[in-house]
C-alpha cells in the first residue's frame, strides 16, 4: 500500500524542551532543527538521557516544545486544539512506545484496528487492515489472542503492527526491538524500511548500530543537541564510535 501526500512529513524548527524551572531545570532538547521527508528513514542515536525519547514525543504531538515549532505534514501542532491534535495523531502518526501501550482487554487484531475505528473506518475494513499489518510483522495466526496470552516479543510486534496499520505517513518507533530475538528484530527493521520505501517518513530511536544501518540517515544527539548527521553507513562499529557508545 503506498502512502502519498506532501513531501516534507516532519519538521522541527529550533525546538527546545525544558523540564522543570530554575536551578533544577533540565534542558532535554536545545534548538533542534530536523526535517524528515516522505520515503526517508532516519535513525536517532545517542547516549542515555541525550533527548531521544523527548524528540520522538514532540514529533508525535504527545508533548509540546518549550520553544520552537513542530510541523506534521505542514500543519503546525501548536495551532491545533486537543481534539484536532488527537485526530492528526490517529490519522497520520504511528507510534511504537517503549512500553507498548496495548489494551489488555482487546485481542491483537482489535488493538491494531482500534486507531482506525476511532477515526471512523468501518469495523470490517479496519479488521482487514489490522490482519494485513499483523501479517507484515509475521503474526497473522495470533490475531485473536489477548495480550496476557502473548510473550513480550509478541506484544511488541502487535504494537508495531498498530503503528504501521493503514496509511500512516509518519512512523515513530522508540527502541521497537528490545523484547525481540535478533531474527525477529531484523524482520521489524525490514517492515520499517518497507513503510519508508512505500512513502512514509520513519524515525527510529535505537542503541543498535546494526538497526541504524537500515536507515537513510543517522542523527546523533548529545545533551539535547544534534551533534552530527550522517548518511547511514553499513559499518556498525563506525556508527557506535560516532554515537559515543
Ligand atoms: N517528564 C520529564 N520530567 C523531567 N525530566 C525529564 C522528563 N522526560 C525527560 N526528562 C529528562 O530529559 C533528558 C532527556 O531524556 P530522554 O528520555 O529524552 O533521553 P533518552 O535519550 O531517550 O534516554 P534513554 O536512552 O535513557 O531512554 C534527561 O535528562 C531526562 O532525565
Amino acid at each position: 500500500m503506498s502512502v502519498q501526500g506532501p513531501q516534507q512529513v516532519l519538521e522541527l524548527a529550533r525546538v527546545s524542551r525544558t523540564f522543570g524551572e530554575g536551578a533544577t531545570a533540565v534542558a532535554a532538547l536545545r534548538d533542534v532543527d530536523l526535517t524528515i521527508s516522505a520515503g526517508e528513514f532516519v535513525a536517532v542515536m545517542g547516549p542515555s538521557g541525550s533527548g531521544k525519547s523527548s524528540l520522538l514525543a514532540l514529533a508525535g504531538g504527545l508533548d509540546l516544545p518549550t520553544s520552537g515549532d513542530v510541523f506534521v505534514e505542514s500543519t503546525p501542532l501548536a495551532g491545533l486544539g486537543l481534539n484536532e491534535l488527537a485526530r492528526l495523531r490517529r490519522r497520520a502518526v504511528g507510534y511504537v512506545f517503549q512500553d507498548f501501550n496495548l489494551v489488555p482487554t482487546l485481542t491483537a487484531a482489535e488493538n491494531v484496528a482500534l486507531p482506525l475505528e476511532l477515526d471512523g473506518t468501518g469495523a470490517k475494513k479496519a479488521h482487514r487492515q489490522a490482519l494485513d499489518a499483523l501479517r507484515q510483522v509475521g503474526m497473522p495466526e495470533l490475531a485473536d489472542r489477548f495480550m496476557d496470552q502473548m510473550s513480550g516479543g509478541q506484544q511488541q510486534r502487535v504494537a508495531i503492527a498498530r503503528a504501521i496499520v493503514g496509511e500512516r505517513r509518519l512512523i515513530l518507533a522508540d527502541e521497537p526491538t528490545g523484547a525481540l530475538d535478533s531474527t525477529t528484530g531484523q524482520g521489524v527493521m525490514e517492515v520499517l524500511r518497507g513503510r519508508a520505501d512505500a512513502g512514509a517518513a520513519v524515525m527510529l530511536v535505537t542503541h543498535e548500530a546494526r538497526h541504524a544501518a537500515w536507515a537513510d540517515r543517522v542523527v546523533f544527539l548529545r545533551d539535547g543537541r544534534i551533534v552530527d548527521q550522517a548518511a547511514a553507513m553499513h559499518d556498525p562499529t563506525m556508527l557506535l564510535t560516532q554515537a559515543g557508545l
